[in-house]
């Protein structure tokens, strides 16, 4: 609501992309800057792979999985600046990183219960921010792999972004082995390359659907992402203000 008490429609961004692309770390920047929520739906599917593997359950039971998943009690922490992940009153926010989760995801990504569900769950956060902006913005900026074809084919900006397979990763290894020589970059590439592949047999990312603008960030730095992607939101948005 306004100060004079009549509603304000949030603006909702929907960003896509394979992975080590930047969607996190730019989308949560971008978000910050337009004082916007934030919403990680990949966090969502590590969490239930965390929440699975913490009730001992094989992830391969589809059946177990899913019903774990639908009673699931996960909370999504939007703000930008500090976003996390409860499940129940566990904070998993950094547990869901680790590369056990990582290794794993994808036995969930690809279970088709499992992505109805916790799309259903991405919506109803979407549409909250978009009425209300229950977390105190004017809309969210929402990142996964599905957001501008399934979750949210309707936001006001849809993009994909993308990188080569080079510059992907070569950032990922910058990030967890500290360097990009050879050796860093082969250790990196199953949990890159490999995730994408297994991921794509269940959504499409690699290429931009229609009505969905393609950014890529190859050549690009990280400021320099942020800014094409900001120019891209107030082009629709003008009125939202930049921090
Ligand atoms: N344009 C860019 N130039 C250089 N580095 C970047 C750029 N964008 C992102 N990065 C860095 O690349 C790494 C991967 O980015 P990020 O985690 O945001 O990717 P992602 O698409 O969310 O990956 P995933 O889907 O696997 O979580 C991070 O270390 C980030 O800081
Ligand atoms: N909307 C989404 C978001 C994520 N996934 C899958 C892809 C990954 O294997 C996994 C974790 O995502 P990440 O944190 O690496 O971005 O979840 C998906 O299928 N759909």
């Amino acid at each position: 609501m306004s100060a004079l008490g009549t509603s304000v429609r949030g603006v909702v961004v929907a960003v896509d992309g394979p992975s080590g692309s930047g969607k996190s770390s730019v989308c949560r920047q971008v978000a910050a800057r337009l004082g916007l929520a934030y919403l990680d739906t990949g966090a969502m599917y590590r969490a239930a792979t965390w929440w699975c593997l913490d009730q001992g359950l094989d992830l391969g039971d589809q059946l177990a999985v899913t019903a774990a998943v639908r009673a699931m009690d996960l909370r999504m922490g939007m703000d930008p600046a500090a976003p996390h992940v409860r499940v129940g009153e566990t904070d998993v926010s950094a547990a869901i990183r680790e590369p056990a989760i990582s290794g794993a995801v994808s036995l969930l990504s690809t279970n088709l219960d499992v992505r109805a569900e916790l799309n259903a769950r991405q919506r109803a956060l979407i549409d909250a921010e978009r009425t209300d902006g229950s977390s105190g913005g004017t809309g969210v900026v929402a990142e996964g792999r599905d957001i501008t074809t399934v979750v949210a084919p309707d936001a006001d900006v849809r993009v994909l972004l993308t990188a080569s397979e080079e510059a992907r990763l070569a950032r990922r290894a910058l990030e967890v082995h500290g360097t990009a020589d050879a050796a860093a970059v082969a250790a990196t590439r199953a949990h890159v390359v490999g995730r994408d592949a297994k991921d794509s047999t269940v959504v499409e990312f690699q290429t931009a659907a229609d009505g969905v603008l393609l950014l890529d960030s190859s050549a690009l730095s990280f400021e320099e992402t942020v800014s094409a992607l900001l120019a891209l939101v107030l082009d629709v948005a003008p009125g939202l203000a930049t921090r």
